[in-house]
Formats: C-alpha cells, sequence, structure tokens
C-alpha cells in the first residue's frame, strides 16, 4: 500500500473543513485532487505529510506511520513559493535538502538539469519568475526521488510552454514508478495525466467512474426532443443530459450511422449534429454547480 488515508476529520472552529475522508492508493498512480477554492486541498495534503495535525483518523504511507520522521527520505511534498527565500539563490535551497537527506552535489546538478533550471540555479530566488519558482519547487521535491509525490497547485501559474513540460516531468516521474498525488485546478492538464480525480465537496469526497467521460458525447440538437429521446431510448443509448434544445448522449454498442438513420427514419429533424468528449471539467460543473443535468438513464 503507497499511501492509505482513513477517516480523516479537521474542523476550524466551528468549521467542518474535511470529514471522514479515506483514500488509498494501492500502486503507481497519478492521483488528482480538485475542488474549489477553500475546499480544503491544501489542508488534506498538508495532513498528510504531518504539517498539521488532523482531529481523527490515521494515516499511512508505504506501510508507516505518516508522522514517522523517516518517511521523509521516500516522499516529497511540493509547497507553493511560500516555502522559498528570496534572498538565497535556487543552490542554496537544494544545498540544504541535499544536505539534510545526505545527497551528493553531483545529483543535485543532474536533477537541475532534468528539469532544465541549471542555468539560473545561482540567481536569488527573489529575482524568479513564478515559473522558474514552480521548476525550483519541483526540483527540490524530486532530489531524493521519492516513491510518492505530493504537489499543491504545480500548475499554478504557469504559461503553457512550462505547462507542458511539468506535465512531461510528471508523466516520465510517473513512467519510472513514481506515485503522485497533486491537487489542482487545472482540469485540461489533469485530464492529460490522469483519470484518478477525487472531487473534494463539503468536506468529502466525490469518487465515481470517470471513464464515461472519457468516450465520445453525442450531441443532437432538434426541435422535437420529446420524439428524438423517445427513439433514442428504443435504441438503447445512454444519455448524459439535456440543454438548450440538444441531447448529449453516449452510444457504446451501436453505430453512430445507425442511430442517425433511425432517428431520420422517424422524420425526427436534425438541426445539428456534434461529438466531444466531456473530460473532468464537464464533471466539474455536474458536482459544483453551473450545469443542469438529468441523471444518466440507460434506456
Ligand atoms: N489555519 C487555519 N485556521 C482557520 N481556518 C483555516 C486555516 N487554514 C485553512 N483554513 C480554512 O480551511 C478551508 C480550506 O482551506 P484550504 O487552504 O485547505 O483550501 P484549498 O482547497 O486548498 O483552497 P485553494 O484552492 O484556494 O488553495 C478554508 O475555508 C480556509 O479558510
Amino acid at each position: 500500500m503507497i499511501l492509505n488515508v482513513e477517516r480523516i476529520n479537521k474542523s476550524y472552529g466551528k468549521e467542518n473543513i474535511l470529514q471522514n475522508i479515506t483514500f488509498q492508493i494501492e500502486e503507481p498512480t497519478i492521483m488528482a485532487i480538485v475542488g474549489p477554492n477553500g475546499s480544503g486541498k491544501t489542508t488534506l495534503l498538508n495532513i498528510i505529510t504531518n504539517l498539521i495535525e488532523a482531529d481523527d483518523g490515521e494515516i499511512r504511507i508505504l506501510n508507516k506511520s505518516h508522522k514517522d520522521p523517516n518517511i521523509f527520505r521516500e516522499i516529497s511534498y511540493m509547497q507553493d513559493y511560500s516555502v522559498l527565500y528570496n534572498y538565497l539563490t535556487g543552490y542554496d535551497h537544494l544545498q540544504f535538502i541535499g544536505d539534510i537527506q545526505g545527497i551528493s552535489k553531483q545529483q543535485i546538478l543532474s536533477t537541475a538539469q532534468s528539469i532544465g533550471i541549471k542555468s539560473y540555479l545561482n540567481k536569488k530566488v527573489g529575482k524568479y519568475s513564478l515559473g522558474m519558482n514552480q521548476h525550483l519547487l519541483l526540483t527540490m521535491a524530486i532530489l531524493n526521488r521519492p516513491k510518492l509525490l505530493i504537489l499543491d497547485e504545480p500548475f499554478n501559474g504557469l504559461d503553457p510552454t512550462s505547462a507542458i513540460r511539468l506535465r512531461n516531468l510528471l508523466l516520465e516521474l510517473h513512467d519510472k514508478g513514481t506515485t503522485i498525488l497533486l491537487s489542482s485546478h487545472n482540469l485540461s492538464e489533469i485530464d492529460r495525466i490522469t483519470t484518478h480525480i477525487l472531487f473534494l465537496k463539503d468536506g468529502r469526497f466525490i469518487q465515481d467512474d470517470l471513464s464515461q467521460y472519457e468516450n465520445d458525447c453525442y450531441i443532437l440538437k432538434t426541435d422535437q426532443l420529446e420524439q428524438a429521446q423517445e427513439v433514442l431510448k428504443q435504441m438503447g443509448v445512454t444519455f448524459h443530459h439535456i440543454e438548450d434544445h440538444q441531447i448529449y448522449f453516449f452510444h457504446h454498442h451501436i453505430p453512430i450511422q445507425t442511430i442517425l438513420f433511425e432517428l431520420l427514419n422517424q422524420q425526427i429533424t436534425i438541426i445539428d449534429f456534434d461529438k466531444k468528449i466531456m473530460g473532468s471539467e464537464y464533471r466539474y460543473q455536474e458536482i459544483f454547480g453551473q450545469k443542469d443535468v438529468r441523471d444518466n438513464e440507460t434506456g
């Protein structure tokens, strides 16, 4: 077991931030925690990494208590740039970690090279851009070649080129066997690196199967909504939702040509027809509002 989080509760005053949070990571994977501002993502990551105390519950990392001080040889936590010191250089930060963890200068430099920050290692961090900060933080986090890498909002403030680089770095680390747990608002990046997403709402996780959101979703626009729905239902399609004279549905087994042919055969006017992949952004809107969504129903 890489990570086992059991029944974590956390309140600040009367505010319940986390309620009965339970989840496991059993094998190397990339897992994302997603939720609106203030939903408790950082609080949860801080609890997992033992920076703050939960009110109750239990956490084990790599079969050890998360309070075991030796755990930081095997895991890393990339926080935001507030942990950096403006008057120190990038190299100073890396050396500090290297000294604590017994990491050689050669390993520091080769890690810096792999992230592409070697050219500005000797510059003071106060002169770094946001992207440079993020890359330094990532270099600091992977210096000890962690088995579990935890990142809080790693895509924050990155321009598209830096975001692509970070994405590729995370995928590379994952390919080499590192388990990654990250929080992020950047759902398009999340969709590119994982389908394992835990949505945090009102202090609880909404765990669901996102595989349907990776499938093509078809969008039929018609002014004969009820009749079209009936035809599709007869054919056994799975509805996603209906919005603005458009029926969103997945077809799964039946060729789309057959569905279209049947709609025309039944004299349904097709004003428009399109397809798209819904992705986690759509699921986010379903959970946190903005979309009027009907329950999926299988015909
Ligand atoms: N030390 C604290 N004392 C009191 N309340 C706190 C403390 N730390 C966090 N909170 C509250 O806990 C809630 C969750 O905060 P947290 O930073 O974990 O959210 P988040 O999901 O990471 O938000 P964001 O996406 O904006 O970073 C917020 O309402 C916040 O005000």
